[in-house]
C-alpha cells in the first residue's frame, strides 16, 4: 500500500481478531509510532502493551475502576470485556516535561501522533487498529494502576490486530467546510 492511498483510505476497524502484530511487524510498529514528530526530542511517550494475560490484568483494571465508582453490574460486565475486543491492546501514555519551554499541549499532542503512526503501521502491513479512550483514559484508578502520574495523560488505548470484518466505506468530506485561505 502506497502512502498517500493509506493517508486517504485509512479505517478503524471495531472487529479484530487473532494473529495480533508480532515480530518485525511490531517492531515496526513501535518504530513508527518512535517517528512521531516531537518538539525538542523528549520523545514524550510510553506504550504499554497488553496481550494474552496482559488483558486479562489491562481488564481487571478497568473492572476495579468500575467498581471504586460504585457503577452497576451492566457496566462491571463491559468494562471485563472491553481490553478482549483485540488481541492486543498498545496503552499509548504521554509522557511529558512538565516546565520545558516546549509547552506540554505539544508534548500531548506527540504522544497523539505516536499512536496514529501505530495505527497507519498497523494498517501498513495488512493489519487493523481502533483507537479508544472511553471514560476509563482519564479515571484516576486506571491512571494509577499504569503508573500514570502528574501531568502525563493515557492518550488512547490502540486496539490492533487481524481484520476481523468488512471495512466500511471512507467518509466524503467537502473539503471547502473545512479548509480556508488567508
Ligand atoms: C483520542 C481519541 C479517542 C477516541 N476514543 C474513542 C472511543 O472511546 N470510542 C470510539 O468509538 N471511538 C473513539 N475514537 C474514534 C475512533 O478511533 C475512530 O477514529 C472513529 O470511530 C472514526 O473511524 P475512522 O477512524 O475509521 O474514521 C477516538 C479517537 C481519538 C482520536
Amino acid at each position: 500500500m502506497d502512502a498517500l492511498s493509506l493517508l486517504l483510505n485509512r479505517r478503524s476497524l471495531p472487529k479484530l481478531v487473532d494473529p495480533a502484530p508480532a515480530g518485525e511487524v511490531l517492531e515496526n510498529i513501535f518504530r513508527a509510532g518512535l517517528r512521531a514528530p516531537d518538539h525538542g526530542g523528549l520523545t514524550p511517550w510510553r506504550f504499554i502493551v497488553s496481550q494474552g494475560e496482559g488483558l486479562t490484568k489491562l481488564a481487571n483494571i478497568l473492572v476495579a475502576a468500575a467498581k471504586a465508582d460504585d457503577l452497576d453490574d451492566f457496566v462491571i460486565e463491559k468494562a471485563s470485556k472491553a481490553p478482549f475486543r483485540a488481541p492486543m491492546v498498545i496503552t499509548v501514555v504521554s509522557k511529558v516535561t512538565s516546565d520545558h519551554k516546549v509547552p506540554v499541549i505539544e508534548q500531548h499532542l506527540s504522544a497523539g501522533c505516536a499512536a496514529q503512526a501505530m495505527q497507519m503501521a498497523a494498517v501498513a502491513q495488512g493489519y487493523s487498529g481502533f483507537w479508544r479512550t472511553g471514560s476509563w483514559a482519564y479515571h484516576s484508578v486506571v491512571r494509577e494502576a499504569l503508573g500514570v502520574t502528574g501531568e502525563d495523560m493515557i492518550v488512547g488505548f490502540l486496539y490492533l490486530g487481524s481484520i476481523g470484518c468488512r471495512e466500511a466505506k471512507v467518509h466524503e468530506r467537502d473539503l471547502a467546510q473545512y479548509v480556508e485561505y488567508l
